[in-house]
């Protein structure tokens, strides 16, 4: 795959005996796992993923109990400058869990307890290591289940999960874990805790510090407790699966299904006949059966959960009696599960896709946001060019995934084992497809090592200059997930150093190049600062960004000047106003627009 596999070593310190026993001495030397002491086997279940695409090789597996040692692992690898990889389940699908070199693994299984939960508000608190099954299990004791639910709930956790954003199956009724976490409690790479640990559910104070650590898939902390609102567990619960004859009746259906189901709608996911043929192989003798007599190319799954059973049937026949009259009707046939054990076997059908793609041969995965009506464009013109190239009898495609959410997931199975050429057709090619019509590269999977080149396509220039500034601010050495979600700057690597080093005059070099890819780095947060100051219209902003253009000596680099001009504008019309911001209120002069070509040298962007 491309993006961050691949990356060059950054220039961390390797791990020695003196470290080793160090650690060993903060954990206990049974929480430490190395090659002396364990089988090649047990190592690679933490070095490397599910799918067998990325494989680091670390040679020690830290397995903390409490925030006080994930504090002290923390403290300690960021004054030896020693990388560290946090790692839950090991399931997702980016990379972004397993080390790219030889990151130290930060396996936060052991603190898997529920804390604490309030019967009345539904507000459970929870140790990051949590297996999301075994969460839901204690939950659905009490009456409430967790807002998430995905095909690995056996084996991811709830800190993962929370890292990484997941999305999952009911995302269409619950929404995401940034809606639904409601606090953090996260150790710093200097091994500082932050205890955002909020228990309620209204909590307006300022900045929103869990929303930093969910989602950034360990890069700025690394998450050790939360606090999650979960809503009370449905008592009935109805699935119905559906055959559509084209994508247009699947967008038909979805759109009646919100009509008529309302409120009761807990998940809409969809399927085409390549996907359901790729399960039926793999689940052959197990129950898991096609439950329709003929074959259609697409299906829908729906389910809906409330509270009283016979109101949401009554709605659901309705439903089907809309969605199957008239001549042009919006499905073609279907079933509702009759019980239990057969709703679990529809649930198959759409849950048990990505692991028979994955194991029919080496799959390429793309997990993307579109607009809904040009969701399956993207599975049909990926079928084309593999035909176009000849390759589409071993590399199939099938399109399948979350349509409630527009959330396309397009795999293609190479049959017969990675094929670089079906991943030169695909890629950039698919992530420039999505980016065009104004999509989203990870609509769900997150970026870790695999996208890490492509985040420009979702990101504007501004974003991913902040994310760097936080980055930089948060884990100054970069020890946290290196080479995931960001490209690291590029620094010279180890080797490049020593050759440096043989020359004459060779330190002095090294360090003249370090300080200048410094002053680079600073410089291109000030031009990403000054664009959104000169975008919000808020004077302070714009007065502290020129300022930091000015220290770093960027006359000749930004318009500095219409700069100014624009500060001088705002500064009147905010005086005659009363206002401290006024953003898109004030129409902007062609002097002030020019100023949106901050950037006077069009190479400077470049030079990195
Ligand atoms: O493997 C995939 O591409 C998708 C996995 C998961 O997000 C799903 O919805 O089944
Ligand atoms: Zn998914």
């Amino acid at each position: 795959m491309g993006g961050g596999a691949g990356a060059p070593r950054g220039r961390f310190a390797a791990l020695g005996s003196e470290e080793l026993r160090h650690l060993k001495q903060l954990l206990g030397p049974s929480n430490v796992l190395t090659p002396e002491e364990v089988e090649r086997e047990d190592l690679l279940r933490y070095n490397q993923d599910w799918m067998g695409k990325w494989e680091g090789r670390s040679s020690a597996i830290l397995k903390p109990a409490t925030t006080q040692e994930v504090s002290a692992i923390l403290k300690y690898a960021n004054e030896k400058n020693l990388a560290v990889v946090p790692q839950g389940g090991n399931t997702g699908l980016v990379g972004g869990s397993v080390p790219v070199h030889d990151e130290l693994v930060l396996s936060l299984l052991r603190m898997n307890q529920v804390e604490a939960l309030d019967t009345l508000s539904g507000i459970v608190t929870v140790e990051a290591g949590c297996v999301l099954e075994q969460l839901d299990q204690y939950l659905a004791k009490h009456g409430f289940m967790v807002p998430l639910d995905l095909g690995a709930k056996g084996t991811c956790t709830i800190g993962g999960n929370a890292a990484t954003n997941a999305g999952g199956l009911r995302y269409l009724r619950y929404g995401s874990l940034r809606g639904n976490v409601l606090g953090v409690e996260a150790v710093l790479a200097d091994g500082q805790v932050v205890d955002s640990l909020s228990a309620l559910r209204k909590d307006n104070t300022g900045y929103g510090l869990p929303q930093l650590f969910i989602g950034s898939e360990g890069t700025l902390g690394v998450i050790t407790k939360l606090t999650i609102l979960c809503p009370a567990r449905p008592k009935a619960v109805n699935i119905a699966f559906f055959a559509c004859s084209s994508f247009e009746h699947v967008q038909r259906t979805f759109s009646l299904a919100r009509q008529k189901l309302g409120e009761v709608l807990s998940a809409v996911e969809f399927c085409d006949r390549s996907a359901i043929d790729f399960v039926l192989k793999r689940e052959a003798g197990t129950g898991v059966r096609d439950p329709l007599e003929e074959t259609y190319p697409f299906y829908v799954l729906i389910e809906t959960s409330g509270s009283d059973g016979e109101h949401d049937s009554e709605k659901l026949h309705r439903f089907l009696e809309a969605a199957m009259s008239d001549g042009d009707a919006a499905v073609q046939d279907g079933v509702v599960a009759a019980d239990e054990t057969q709703a679990r076997a529809l649930w198959r059908l759409r849950e048990g896709v990505s692991d028979a793609m994955t194991t029919a041969g080496y799959v390429y995965k793309y997990d993307v946001s579109l607009p809904l009506p040009r969701m399956y464009e993207l599975v049909e013109e990926t079928r084309q060019k593999l035909q176009e190239a000849g390759v589409e009898a071993t590399a199939k495609a099938a399109g399948y995934g979350h349509l409630g959410d527009a959330n396309l997931h397009l795999n293609v199975t190479s049959l017969t084992g990675r094929d670089d050429k079906v991943l030169e057709l695909l890629e950039p090619w698919v992530f420039e497809w999505v980016s065009k019509a104004n999509g989203s590269i990870s609509a769900e999977h997150g970026i870790g090592q695999c996208k890490p080149h492509f985040l420009h396509l979702s990101k504007s220039e501004s974003a991913v200059a902040l994310m760097r500034t936080l980055k930089a601010t948060m884990d100054p050495k970069g020890i946290l997930n290196p080479y995931k979600a960001l490209r690291l700057q590029r620094a010279l690597t180890q080797a490049e150093e020593a050759h440096v080093e043989q020359h004459e005059d060779g330190a002095e070099l090294l360090r003249a190049a370090r300080q200048n890819l410094e002053a680079i780095a600073r410089k291109k947060q000030c031009i990403a600062l000054l664009k959104v100051a000169l975008e919000s219209g808020n004077v302070g902003l714009l007065e502290a960004a020129i300022h930091q253009c000015e220290r770093e000596n960027m006359e000749g680099e930004v318009n500095l000047d219409a700069a100014r001009r624009r500060l001088a504008t705002l500064q009147t019309a905010v005086f005659s106003l009363g206002v401290a911001s006024l953003g898109a209120t004030l129409e902007l002069s062609r002097e002030d627009r020019e100023c949106g070509q901050l950037v006077k040298d069009p190479e400077f962007t470049d030079r990195t």
